[in-house]
């Protein structure tokens, strides 16, 4: 393990958007820790503290309706702002925080932890999505779609979000396996010179190249923390079914297993997050088959190696 990191904790969070319909029985990432994660990381040197369910607290969908179109903004934002707390305070004890999710909003919360702890922290987001729309370019009203770009401080201010500090320099963002962006998310992107691997560049240079371009872009000389968000839909739905935004044409299991040992091994990680697991998404065939991804994408985040 790297000196500055002594211990794991990790901790699991509903999704919002499943919990706001559901009531809160929105199970997902619990099925990462049945299967066994804390002991697998532990297996592998940690010293895993696990922080148990985040609750979510159920707000009424009635008394929780649309700020302009966002959805569920109070819950969400409730959410996200515990877990800011819980990761900053995890961070500032030299511990490396792992959230399992969850709704992709969650990354509003984690990477704020992060960013109050490594103010100088780089983030790589593995996904099929930016997630980068605004209050304003939203089609959904999802919110899952919008955290980096509140993380930015882009868009429109939303009052409800306003905790969210925009301590993130958009040279300090790089995506990979992007795949379904929205028209309003590409001219974010472009506007704001946010440097993007598609699934096009991953194709054309083969995974390893594209890592290391990216850590090039972010983190030149390997010395900045390093905040990895991992939508687990950046893998092909062949790999990971069990999600809520499926696209096709995605990273194959080593292509992200690859990205996972390729960040550990520049003992720069301080912050891991793997989200969008939801298996309620599936037959149990599928919802087992991506729960057992999500927990080895974070045993290769964590320094699993094949040999
Ligand atoms: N975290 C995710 N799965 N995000 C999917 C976002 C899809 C779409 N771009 C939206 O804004 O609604
Ligand atoms: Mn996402
Ligand atoms: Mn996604």
């Amino acid at each position: 393990m790297t000196s500055h990191i002594e211990s794991s904790v990790s901790r699991f969070l509903p999704d919002p958007k499943t919990v706001a319909a559901k009531l809160g029985v929105d199970k997902g990432p619990i099925h990462l820790v049945e299967a066994g994660l804390p002991k697998q990381l532990a297996e592998l040197g940690w010293k895993v503290q696990f922080d148990g369910h985040h609750q979510f607290e159920e707000i009424p969908t009635e008394d929780d309706p649309p700020i302009g179109k966002l959805k569920n903004p109070r819950s969400v934002s409730r959410v996200c702002q515990a877990v800011a707390k819980v990761v900053g305070d995890h961070a500032k004890k030299g511990q490396l925080p792992l959230t399992l999710g969850g709704d992709h909003s969650l990354a509003m919360g984690t990477i704020s932890g992060t960013l109050e702890k490594y103010p100088d922290a780089c983030v790589i987001w593995v996904d099929a999505h930016a997630d980068i729309n605004t209050a304003e370019t939203t089609d959904s009203g999802n919110i899952h779609g919008m955290p980096a770009s509140f993380l930015l401080g882009i868009g429109p201010k939303v009052e409800e979000f306003s905790w969210v500090k925009p301590l993130l320099k958009p040279h300090r963002i790089v995506y990979i396996g992007l795949r379904d962006v929205d028209q309003g998310e590409r001219r974010i992107l472009r506007e704001h010179g946010i440097k993007a691997f598609s699934m096009h560049e991953v194709d054309k240079y083969g995974i390893g190249r594209v890592v290391e371009m990216a850590l090039d872009h972010v983190n030149p000389g390997r010395k900045l923390p390093i905040h990895l968000s991992f939508d687990v839909d950046a893998l092909d739905p062949s790999v990971a079914p069990s999600t809520g935004t499926p696209v096709r044409g995605g990273l194959t299991f080593r292509e992200g297993h690859y990205i996972c040992e390729a960040v550990y091994e520049t003992g720069c990680l301080v912050a891991l997050d793997i989200m969008e697991v939801n298996p309620s998404l599936a037959d149990s065939e599928s919802a087992k088959q991506t729960v057992a991804v999500g927990c080895s994408l974070a045993r290769s985040a964590l320094g699993e190696t094949l040999l």
